[in-house]
């Protein structure tokens, strides 16, 4: 298998052994967004003093920005089991009854992409987030009885990239939301520089923050890159990871100073040489250089948007003068310079309690 792009959102089981390897495990540990972490003390401390659950968490943000390792932590808090789920795995309400009626008391139960979940498992999550039971419908037609089973009280910590696609009663039933955000570059640069302690990596720390700077504000991209320049290092026969090693590990795998890669820079190349800057729409985008809709949805388009790069108009996807920039070109007389699309999220933290 070839090695994988750093932004690719696949990852491999090296990749997982890696990441479960450089979670926090502490509340403490964790770096960066400040007011999530100290909202989500207060949370879990009124919780221990009460000796009951805490409130529902859901966590939202695009990939990669930590809420698995918050769903750990928050268990590792308050020890107790963390049970783990997804909204795509959870087929049947019949399958989340049994995962529910499964937990132990105060046990916190971890649902990822929770807003993939089907109509009636997203139902039976609303009694059971409430009233702490769940109604099973026994039989069929006619003669059909809901049984009601008594559930232990349990914290449900849900995470989502599209919190918008959250039908509002279960939104509204999480006591504390939060919303991560893409990482300043400091915050960045002291996670890369945990993770090389953790990994015994001799990493300078202009170094940490040369990876810093190109990892689009997500700390999963950041330990990536950091694993790139380990091995590059390594390989070359460089034991102290200096910032001149890190540049030209990372120009080695065509990751710029912007953090954009392989891919980013095709879809930017290709709107602007192939189709004039656009607009163009998103499928013949993703068509032209030969990717999935998603993948250019999820990974590409963002990020093109959020440096300024692209943007989206109702007409379709148009390149900004400082995309043609970042590619060496010069953009033609009147086109948009606007660099914001005032839909995308910024580098701050915001956070809910409700
Ligand atoms: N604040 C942080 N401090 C230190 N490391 C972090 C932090 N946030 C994330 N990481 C690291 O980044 C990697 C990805 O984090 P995680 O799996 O929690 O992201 P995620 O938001 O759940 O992503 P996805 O939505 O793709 O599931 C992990 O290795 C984790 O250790």
């Amino acid at each position: 298998m070839t090695d994988q792009s750093p932004v690719d959102p696949d990852a491999t089981i090296e990749e997982r052994d890696f990441e479960s390897a450089l979670r926090p495990r502490a509340l403490a540990e964790f770096e960066g967004q400040p007011r999530v972490r100290e909202q989500l003390a207060l949370v879990l401390d009124a919780a221990r003093h009460r000796g009951t659950a805490p409130d529902h968490v859901l966590l939202s943000g695009p990939p990669g920005l930590g809420k698995t390792t918050l769903a750990m932590i928050i268990a590792n808090e308050l020890q107790v089991n963390l049970r783990i789920t997804s909204g795509p795995a959870i087929q049947h309400a019949g399958d989340l009854a049994a995962i529910l009626s499964g937990l132990d008391e105060h046990e916190v139960l971890f649902i990822d992409e929770i807003h993939r979940l089907s109509k009636p498992a997203e139902e039976m999550l609303y009694l059971a987030m409430e009233d702490f039971r769940v109604d099973v419908v026994v039989g069929k037609g006619p003669g059909a009885t809901a049984i009601p089973i008594d559930l232990p009280q349990f914290t449900l910590v849900g995470a989502t990239t599209r919190a918008g696609l959250l039908p509002g009663p279960l939104r509204d039933r999480f006591g504390f939301t939060a919303q991560l955000d893409f990482y300043a570059e400091a915050d960045l640069a002291g996670i890369v520089t945990s993770s090389a302690g953790k990994l015994g990596v001799d990493l300078a720390t202009n170094a940490a923050h040369e990876i810093a700077s190109r990892s689009r504000g997500t700390p999963r991209i950041a330990n990536r890159l950091l694993r790139r320049v380990r091995d590059f290092g390594q390989v070359k026969g460089h034991p102290r990871l200096s910032r001149g090693v890190a540049r030209a590990a990372l120009e080695l795998y065509e990751v710029d100073e912007r953090g954009l890669d392989r891919l980013d820079r095709s879809v930017l190349d290709s709107l602007i040489r192939k189709f004039g800057g656009g607009p163009v729409g998103l499928s013949t985008l993703a068509l032209s250089v030969g990717e999935e809709i998603d993948t250019i949805a999820e990974v590409a388009e963002p990020f093109l948007i959020r440096e300024g790069l692209m943007m989206r108009t109702p007409r379709g996807r148009v390149a900004t003068a400082a995309g043609y920039a970042h590619l060496g070109l010069t953009a033609p007389a009147g086109t948009e310079t606007s660099l914001f699309d005032a839909g995308e999220s910024q580098r701050t933290d915001r956070s809910r309690l409700f």
